[in-house]
């Protein structure tokens, strides 16, 4: 099993320090959610924990080893990535595009095999694509790609799942099962970190919570223990509370925005 790190990582983008200093783990067996205010650095600090963004300082490691050193297969085995760009340029179907998760862990020469074609089909089935899998991905919907984007991902068969947004174009069905799956996927093992907006769906769905404000991480936690009322008040500007139900089942209350 293996856990992401990053150490007093700053970054910064355009002459501006956009993170500073954050110290996250993410740890397998846990989703855990990345949450915060519009431009608080949420896919900033996603995009330096795949080396898609260097590091100004500090540094991110899994199972303790440099991201900025590994190799690009080796990185690719360790850490997968699902972002919000467009999953590919088209003129590809589907399962096309599901097959090149494959192939990144690859040397260019290395050909797929039926094992590879049995993991797409797998994949393509538990993310609900199998009926769409000979469709070019262009003349897909926004939740589709989405499901696209995400399988993909999967097919790299990572150790650590990184997922920015990945249910923003979702209907309720989908994300409730996307979800779904991001939980069974850490009960498997997986370290799971995905940025959200929802933080209802934070503290429904996800074990842990990390709150980014102002590139800072603030806190992180079970979701009853970090999004306390001070934290949604002076994070969200809301006035709020979490729940525990008479089931153990966690809600997060919204009674409106927070005074000033
Ligand atoms: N290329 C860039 N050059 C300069 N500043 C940037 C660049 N990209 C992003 N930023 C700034 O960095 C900050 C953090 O952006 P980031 O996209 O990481 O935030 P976020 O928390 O993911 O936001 P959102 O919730 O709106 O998606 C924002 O203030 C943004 O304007």
């Amino acid at each position: 099993m293996t856990t992401l790190h990053a150490h007093d990582v700053s970054a910064r983008l355009g002459g501006r320090e956009i993170l500073d200093g954050v110290d996250l783990t993410v740890t397998p067996g846990l989703v855990t959610a990345l949450v915060g205010p519009n431009g608080s650095g949420k896919t900033t600090l996603l995009r330096t924990c795949y080396r898609a963004l260097p590091v100004a300082a500090g540094m991110v490691t899994v199972d303790g080893a440099d991201i900025a050193s590994l190799r690009r297969r080796a990185l690719a085995r360790a850490v997968g990535a699902s972002t919000q760009e467009p999953v590919s340029l088209g003129g590809i179907t589907v399962r096309e595009s599901v097959r090149l998760g494959r192939t990144v862990t690859r040397g260019l020469f290395e050909p797929l095999g039926a094992d590879d074609a049995a993991v797409v089909e797998t994949i393509l089935a538990r993310v609900g694509l199998t009926g769409l899998a000979d469709r070019d991905v262009l003349a897909l919907s926004g939740g589709e790609r989405q499901r696209v984007s995400i399988a993909r991902t999967l097919a790299q068969q990572p150790d650590v799942l990184l997922l920015d947004e990945p249910t923003n174009h979702l209907d309720l069905h989908q994300q409730l099962s996307v979800l779904a799956l991001l939980r069974e996927l850490a009960a498997g093992g997986l370290a799971v970190l995905l940025t959200l907006h929802d933080l209802r769906m934070a503290v429904e769905y996800c074990d842990a919570v990390a709150v980014l404000h102002r590139g800072r991480l603030v806190a992180t936690g079970a979701p009853e223990e970090v999004l306390d009322a001070a934290v949604l008040r002076e994070v969200f500007g809301v006035r709020g509370q979490v729940r525990a139900g008479p089931d153990g089942r966690r809600t997060l209350d919204v009674a409106g925005l927070a005074d000033g």
